[in-house]
């Protein structure tokens, strides 16, 4: 630090993180800023695990939440898909219910279910179990993201979390849900305790990205999963502030954030708005109509169907085109799909997927 970078008194001082100049170039970061890119980067949504026999191995005998706990599997894990796909970044392997399970929430991942919460939280009382987050209860994720810089080079890390309404569905109902109605029988009926849980929550998500992001991520992404589940009033009224406050807690650093949830075609012009400089757009919604939608000045991240690649290769490759073709002249694309890898799909299908949109699109 020069004396001209010392803060002055009520001044924030500048954040500072450890992305190199190889890693802000890359393709990934470039797109992410609107920037020219010498191809159109790819990545996937859950692109580490269950589709990768190499992860089932690595994973064999270890639960899911322990497993996200271990810095060199963490890694190991990370990098598979790297290795394999040759997509343009990693995901840090973790899952969004960790930050919770690091405070001392009860709760586990269930194997073909998902996150599933010992104890609901409904009531003021429940509240104070969600206490603050600290760098050291998330220690391992320190020590994986800094093995995971070095070995990645010039590869792009993004790092993520749930959103507060996505987090909140899985600690209100207790578990996964399809018409989340305990949630939205809290947010109707206490509003105040509604806002006050999720403002608790986008704390803890705003201290678990900084973790990462002072780690090496060069990137982060909010996972809103479920949040298509509202309507754009219910979701500016009951939800974007505490994500708007998640994105503003990480503005400073500088790294591109990048906002997704499923089926938010109404939504995709608040996910923006929300401080996002990237949007994430599942299969319903094609990206140029997206675009419309978000407006000027930010760049979309999408979307084929991940349903397609259990398709013929000629089908895959008809459907990218459609996807690309609708990306035509967006002044910021990252290929990637609708939502997450599902389990079941051929690993080659992925591989070939990158290497097809790497071709179609190389400047
Ligand atoms: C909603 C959500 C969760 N977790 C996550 C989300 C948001 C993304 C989305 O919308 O899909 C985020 C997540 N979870 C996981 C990642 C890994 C990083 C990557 O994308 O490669 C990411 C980004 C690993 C995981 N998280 C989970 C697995 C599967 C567990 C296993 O392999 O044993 C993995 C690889 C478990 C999990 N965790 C969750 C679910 C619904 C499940 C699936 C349950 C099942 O079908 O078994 C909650």
């Amino acid at each position: 630090m020069s004396a001209n970078d010392v803060p002055r008194a009520g001044q924030q001082p500048t954040p500072t993180t450890t992305v190199t100049d190889a890693v802000k170039d890359s393709a990934f970061l470039r797109a992410c800023r609107r920037e020219p890119v010498p191809h159109t980067p790819v990545w996937f949504m859950r692109q580490a695990g269950r589709s990768l026999p190499e992860y089932l191995k690595v994973r064999e005998g270890i639960p899911m939440l322990e497993s996200c706990m271990r810095p060199e599997l963490v890694t190991e894990i990370t990098l598979q898909p790297v290795r394999r796909h040759n997509v343009d970044a990693a995901i840090y392997f973790s899952d969004i219910v960790v930050p919770l399970k690091a405070i001392g929430i009860d709760l586990d991942i269930k194997p073909g279910v998902g996150p599933v919460v010992e104890q609901p939280i409904r009531s003021r009382a429940d509240l104070a179990r969600l206490r603050d987050l600290t760098p050291e209860d998330v220690s391992y994720v320190t020590e994986a993201m800094g093995m995971l810089t070095r070995e990645l080079g010039a590869t792009p890390l993004i790092g993520f979390a749930g959103a507060p309404f996505t987090l909140a569905s899985y600690l209100v109902e207790g578990g996964p849900s399809r018409n989340h109605e305990h949630t939205k029988a809290l947010m109707y009926g206490d509003p105040q305790l509604w806002a006050d849980l999720l403002d608790r929550l986008a704390d803890i998500t705003a201290a678990f990205l900084k973790v990462q992001i002072e780690a090496g991520a060069s990137a982060v992404q909010l996972f809103d999963s479920w949040v298509g589940a509202l309507s754009p009033a219910d979701y500016r009224r009951s939800v974007m502030p505490a994500s708007q406050k998640v994105f503003e807690a990480v503005s400073g650093y500088g790294v591109p954030r990048i906002h997704f949830g499923v089926g938010t075609g109404e939504l995709l012009g608040l996910l923006g708005e929300a401080g996002a400089d990237v949007v994430g757009v599942d299969w319903r919604v094609p990206l140029d109509e997206a675009a419309r939608r978000v407006g000027p000045g930010k760049a979309l991240q999408g979307n084929l169907d991940p349903a397609v690649l259990f398709s013929t290769q000629d089908a895959v490759e008809a459907k990218t085109d459609e996807v690309l073709a609708a990306a035509q002249g967006l002044d910021g694309h990252i290929f990637n799909l609708g939502h997450g890898v599902l389990p079941t799909t051929d690993p080659d299908a992925l591989t070939r997927l990158v290497e097809y949109v790497h071709t179609r699109t190389a400047r």
